[in-house]
C-alpha cells in the first residue's frame, strides 16, 4: 500500500507514530488476519470516497481512523460478552445511577502516575437484582470503546471453575492467576469479577474459601510488571514505555459486602441502591421496555407492595406482567402484574418459613 503512493502523507505519520496515538500502540491486539481487514476496510473507505467524488483512491489517515472504528481485535475486548449482560441498557432512573457512572467512568479515567499501577474496586449490591453485574459490564464497554482499557476479561465463577483441574480450591486459584497472569502482560487491562462472592466461595466460617481469599489478596497487592514488552496473542510488541495499567472490578449481591472480608480487599467500594420511589421505578420501566403500558400504575404498585427493590426484579415482573397479557388477552398488564405481586409475596413468606425451619 505504502510503496504504490497509495497512502496519504497523514496516513503514513500515523502508521509511522511510535506514540500511544499512533497505529502500532492502537493495533496492538490485532492479530495478522485482523490487520489485512484494517487495511482492506481503510481501502475500501478511500475507493467509496473515490468513485463518489472522482477522487484518487488515496488512503488518509481518515481512511484509518474509520476503518480503526470499524475493525476491533478479538483477543483485546469482549464488546459482546458485556452488552449481553446488560439486556436493558443502563437506565439513568435515580441521581444515584447518574453518580455511580460517574464514580465508574473516574475509576476506569487512565493514571497519571508514571509507574505501573493495579487499582480494584468493588461494586455492591445493596440486595439481589440491584444490578451491579449491569453495572460493572457497562463500565467495561464504556472502557473498552473508548479506548481506555484495550484488554477487557469478564470472569464468573463458572469460567475458574470449568478451568482445567476441576473445581478444587487449589485449581480455581490457579486459574484466577492465570486470568490475572495474561491480563498483567496487556498495557491497559480491565478484568470483571463478577460475582466475587461465588468466585472465593468455599467452606470457611464465612462461606470463602481461605485460599481463593488469600490468592486474590494477593493478587490485588501486585501492580502490572513494569516490561517495555507486551505480549499480544502469543505475539511481543514493542510498547515504546506506555506505562501500564490494570483495572479490576468485582461485583457482589451480598448486601452486607461493604462490611465483611471481601470489602477490605478492594481500594474502594461503591453500593449500588434498591430502587424506593415510584417514580425513580417509572423511569426504569419507560427507559427499558418499549412495549411496557400503565407504567405510572404497575409502579406504584410494585413500590407499595415491595417497598424496595432491585432493577432486576422490576424489570422481570414487568416483562412478565406484559407476557401475560399478551396471551391472556382479557387482561391489562397492570391486572397481570397485580396477581403476580401476590404470588410473588406468597413465594418470598415460604421461602422465609423453609429458611428459618
Ligand atoms: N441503572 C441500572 N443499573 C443496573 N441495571 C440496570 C439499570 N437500568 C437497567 N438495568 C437492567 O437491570 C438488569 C440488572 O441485572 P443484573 O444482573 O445486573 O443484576 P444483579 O444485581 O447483578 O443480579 P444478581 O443479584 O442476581 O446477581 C440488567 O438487565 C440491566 O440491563
Amino acid at each position: 500500500m505504502k510503496d504504490g503512493d497509495a497512502l496519504s502523507q497523514d496516513a503514513i505519520d500515523l502508521i509511522e507514530n511510535l506514540d500511544d496515538d499512533g497505529m502500532g500502540a492502537r493495533t496492538e491486539h490485532f492479530s495478522g488476519a485482523e490487520l489485512a481487514g484494517l487495511v482492506r476496510s481503510a481501502a475500501s473507505f478511500a475507493l467509496a470516497r473515490a468513485i463518489e467524488s472522482d477522487g484518487n483512491g488515496v488512503v488518509t489517515c481518515a481512511d484509518l481512523e474509520r476503518a480503526l472504528e470499524e475493525v476491533r481485535p478479538a483477543l483485546g475486548t469482549q464488546d459482546d460478552v458485556l452488552r449481553v449482560r446488560y439486556p436493558f441498557g443502563i437506565s439513568e432512573f435515580s441521581s444515584s445511577v447518574k453518580r455511580i457512572k460517574r464514580d465508574l467512568n473516574r475509576f476506569t479515567a487512565p493514571v497519571l502516575s508514571s509507574s505501573p499501577q493495579l487499582h480494584s474496586l468493588l461494586l455492591v449490591g445493596g440486595g439481589a437484582g440491584a444490578g451491579s453485574t449491569a453495572l460493572a459490564a457497562w463500565a467495561a464497554a464504556e472502557a473498552s470503546m473508548s479506548g481506555r482499557a484495550d484488554y477487557v476479561r469478564f470472569i464468573t465463577a463458572l469460567d475458574i471453575l470449568t478451568a482445567e483441574g476441576g473445581g478444587g480450591d487449589e485449581a480455581r486459584a490457579t486459574a484466577l492467576v492465570e486470568r490475572f497472569s495474561e491480563a498483567r502482560e496487556m498495557s491497559h487491562s480491565l478484568i470483571v469479577l463478577d460475582d466475587i462472592d461465588q468466585i472465593c466461595a468455599g467452606g470457611s466460617k464465612d462461606g470463602y474459601s481461605t485460599i481463593m481469599v488469600s490468592t486474590l489478596r494477593a493478587l490485588l497487592r501486585t501492580p502490572p510488571p513494569d516490561a517495555t514488552i507486551a505480549k499480544a496473542g502469543g505475539h511481543s510488541k514493542a510498547m515504546s514505555g506506555r506505562k501500564k495499567t490494570m483495572h479490576v472490578i468485582a461485583t457482589t449481591s451480598r448486601p452486607d459486602a461493604a462490611c465483611v472480608i471481601l470489602n477490605e480487599l478492594f481500594e474502594e467500594t461503591i453500593v449500588v441502591p434498591l430502587l424506593t420511589e415510584a417514580n425513580s421505578v417509572q423511569s426504569l420501566i419507560t427507559e427499558s421496555i418499549d412495549t411496557a403500558v400503565d407504567v405510572d400504575a404497575m409502579s406504584n404498585m410494585i413500590i407499595d407492595q415491595l417497598k424496595e427493590v432491585g432493577c432486576k426484579t422490576v424489570l422481570r415482573l414487568v416483562e412478565r406482567a406484559i407476557f401475560t397479557a399478551g396471551i391472556q388477552r382479557d387482561v391489562t398488564s397492570s391486572e397481570a402484574l397485580e396477581v403476580i405481586l401476590q404470588d410473588f409475596a406468597g413465594d418470598e413468606a415460604m421461602a422465609l418459613r423453609v429458611c428459618t425451619v
